[in-house]
């Protein structure tokens, strides 16, 4: 059976105007993410997590099941509503990789095959709570297929997988493509795979186009979305130049001896010698599971780890006496961690105001100077007329901008930003990327930062921190490579 969107409307904090779209039996489809992130709200919309305020959507007694950021958020509040650590002797990670592809696979076959294909072996007995973003992604893949869909909606797939795993995964979609028909939402142009039929093309949130996978690779709308990123990038430069900040930090800010951290079933990295000198970034890279977020909460102070290891940031040897907000302090983060521990549903103005003070929700009382740049922000963001919004209701790739947005507001010292893109759309994606150069270039803030794919990389970045594997010792090490700066013709 055909499905058939009719006068589908949603508006703020969302937008999606759908007059009308057919997606045929057995049919596969793209949907590029130009700008108004519309993936989100289709998926929902399909999967009846969502309703239309206007129209309706007939997909008979289809089985569709979504992987998403939204999905692996509702699974980890799921897991955190039902948190056992106060009754446990141990901490409470959610349930298995194991238990959780078991639990509606229709035999063991199913699901074994499953865990193999998705290379979730090694993770089996993982709690979902300790998986890195990279193995979260696999297993929230293969919790979809195990409940055998008619149709899949895969927003962002290969999101925060590695090289590796992007390749299989690419691999084992194909294969799946034959069985199962699917809906890939990204917005990453060498994502759309070659076994896709058609393209949808929303423009200001209002489906504009449908093309054939031909007609899309010569469409015309990146070259315009990369103008219109470049002109957006300088106001948001101007802001930030607006309010600079001086930092007077001696060399090294940061300094890690010997570093090293493991859990009671394997050690992730040891020998880990590290120092950040004033006026470097730094891009930290290593194959899914290596330990780069890890490596990044030891230096924010979020890991419990960072104490038993000899760090010193910012002239502080970590565990002397200074606390986890002398170093936040000076510091802004995002990561997908951090996007999913903000659960705090305060306004969109409070979450950036909530990045003068560190805190997840507000609870100190912010200046009038403090207001007014949160204010300015909002504008920049085209966000204003939604100041008073909860944060929960705005759709993924709104609030992910609201936390970049948050970690810059202050202007830290170290700006660190892991895996920042997760659920942007193409021109959020060009926009933050333009804007964390510029801030490197210009040295407002030094970068830390963590991206898998090529294209991400930033010119201003001349030091790398690559992760590589030492088979003896069964774990990984930090080598450090500095780029070759081309030699002026
Ligand atoms: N409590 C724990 N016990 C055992 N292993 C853990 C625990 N917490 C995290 N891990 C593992 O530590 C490893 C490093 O995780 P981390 O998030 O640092 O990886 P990463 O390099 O950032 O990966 P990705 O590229 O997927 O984001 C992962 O394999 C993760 O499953």
């Amino acid at each position: 059976m055909d499905i058939t969107f009719s006068n589908i409307k949603l508006s703020d904090p969302r937008e999606l105007s759908i007059p009308y779209w057919q997606l045929k039996q057995g049919q596969h489809w793209a949907i590029f993410e130009t700008q108004n992130k519309v993936g989100a709200s289709i998926a929902d919309l399909l999967c009846g997590e969502l309703m239309p305020q206007q129209g309706n959507i007939d997909a008979g007694k289809r089985h569709i099941e979504q992987v998403s950021l939204q999905s692996l958020q509702r699974l980890l509040d799921h897991e955190d509503a039902n948190d056992d650590t106060d009754f446990l002797d141990r901490i409470d990670y959610g349930r298995t990789v194991h238990t959780l592809v078991y639990e509606h696979a229709q035999n063991e076959r199913v699901a074994e095959q499953l865990l193999q294909d998705l290379n979730l072996i090694p993770l089996r007995e993982r709690g979902i709570k300790q998986l890195s973003t990279g193995e979260s992604r696999r297993l929230m893949i293969a919790i979809a297929i195990s409940k055998a869909p008619d149709l899949l909606v895969l927003h962002d797939p290969f999101s925060g997988l590695d090289i590796h795993h992007r390749k299989l995964l690419s691999e084992y979609l194909y294969s799946l493509s034959i069985h199962i028909q699917m809906i890939v939402i990204t917005s990453r142009q060498d994502e759309i795979p070659r076994w896709i039929d058609q393209v949808a093309l929303f423009n200001g949130g209002t489906l504009d186009q449908v093309l054939s996978f031909v007609e899309w690779q010569n469409h015309p709308v990146i070259a315009h979305l990369k103008a219109q990123s470049a002109e957006q990038s300088q106001h948001w430069l101007t802001l930030i130049r607006k309010h600079k900040q001086q930092h007077q930090f001696n060399d090294p800010l940061v300094s890690i001896t010997d570093g090293k951290v493991e859990y009671v079933d394997q050690t992730i990295f040891t020998n880990v010698n590290w120092q950040i000198k004033r006026g470097e970034h730094w891009q930290i890279r290593g194959p899914n599971g290596c330990g780069k977020s890890t490596l990044l909460g030891l230096i924010f102070g979020d890991h419990p780890q960072c104490y038993s290891n000899d760090i010193q940031i910012y002239g502080m040897q970590r565990g002397s006496g200074e606390t986890v907000w002398d170093i936040k302090k000076h510091t802004g983060m995002v990561s997908s961690a951090l996007h999913a521990q903000y659960k705090v549903n305060c306004s969109a103005l409070e979450v950036l105001l909530s990045g003068f003070y560190d805190s997840i929700g507000l609870y100190d009382n912010p200046s009038k100077r403090q207001i007014q740049t949160a204010n300015e922000w909002l504008t920049i963001l085209h966000l204003q007329h939604l100041a008073q919004q909860g944060f929960k209701s705005f759709e993924y790739s709104q609030q992910r901008l609201l936390l970049i947005a948050r970690a810059i507001i202050k202007q830290p010292c170290l700006l660190i930003v892991d895996e920042p893109y997760q659920g942007l759309d193409f021109l959020g994606r060009q926009l933050v990327m333009n804007t964390l150069d510029m801030i490197a270039q210009e040295n407002l803030s030094q970068l830390l930062y963590v991206s898998h794919h090529k294209e991400d990389t930033l010119p201003s970045i001349e030091y790398f921190a690559d992760f590589e594997y030492r088979p003896q010792q069964a774990c990984y090490s930090l080598v450090i490579h500095q780029a070759q700066k081309s030699p002026l013709i």
